[in-house]
């Protein structure tokens, strides 16, 4: 049905939904012919789900942030190599839970390392790869949270345990993103139903597909 692959990455603060909507997406999509890929950074493919039990261990307290954001830089080139380029080299679309945008957003703004040096360090493992539409799941991270913590089964991570302060500059960073790339980046008020969600986010994505058609 498409004639080329397209690239979409979801982002957000924790407990947006994100998850949840994308796949909903994604069913959907694929109920109406088109080929594609879900995959979730870190992670996607095993090398990237091995970084991403380090990064994510509670008990690895003591890591150093730019450790943290070196690793998550090489979780992004092996999964990109190896999953994203093929697939979109196929022809398909590839929905991709967070991106560079959470390496800006978490360790560029949150953890203070600065916007710059993690650009620096993403061009080497990304390339010229961007994706062509980017939907930030935008909630209060006091809501998110809850609706994380409603959820006792869901076992917290070492960024998830990161204090209330911490996901509000994680946050104000993503707005800070969107400012900068607002063709790219497309805000969804994530706070409504999930039905409402979904339904934004399906016009969105349905416009870009019909125009790359
Ligand atoms: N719009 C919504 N309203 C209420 N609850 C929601 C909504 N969207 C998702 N949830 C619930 O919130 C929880 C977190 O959702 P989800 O895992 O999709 O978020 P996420 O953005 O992927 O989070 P994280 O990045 O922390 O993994 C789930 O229990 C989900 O059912
Ligand atoms: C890609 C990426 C992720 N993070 C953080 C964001 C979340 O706290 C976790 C991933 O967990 P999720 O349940 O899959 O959302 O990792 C980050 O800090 N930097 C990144 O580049």
């Amino acid at each position: 049905m498409q004639k080329k692959g397209y690239f979409i990455t979801s982002e957000g603060p924790e407990g947006a939904g994100k998850t949840t909507v994308m796949n909903l997406l994604g069913e959907r999509l694929i109920d109406e012919g088109y080929e594609v890929v879900m995959t979730r950074e870190p992670g996607g493919i095993m090398i990237s789900e091995k970084i991403r039990d380090i990064i994510l261990n509670n008990e690895h307290t003591m890591m150093e942030s730019r450790t943290e954001a070196l690793l998550y830089a090489a979780a992004r080139r092996q999964h990109l190599v190896e999953k994203v380029l093929p697939a979109l080299a196929a022809g398909k679309i590839v929905i991709c839970d967070r991106f560079i945008d959470s390496s800006l957003a978490y360790q560029g703004f949150a953890r203070g390392i600065g916007v710059e040096e993690i650009w620096a360090i993403n061009k080497f493992a990304i390339g010229d790869t961007m994706p062509e539409k980017t939907l930030l799941f935008d909630i209060d991270p006091a809501v998110g949270l809850a609706r994380i913590n409603a959820h006792k089964e869901r076992e917290k991570n070492r960024l998830d345990v990161e204090n209330l302060a911490f996901h509000q500059k994680v946050r104000a960073g993503y707005l800070s993103l969107v400012e900068k790339y607002p063709e790219r980046i497309q805000v969804i008020d994530a706070s409504q139903t999930i039905e409402n969600v979904l339904d934004e986010t399906y016009v969105i994505i349905k416009r870009e597909l019909e125009i790359i058609r």
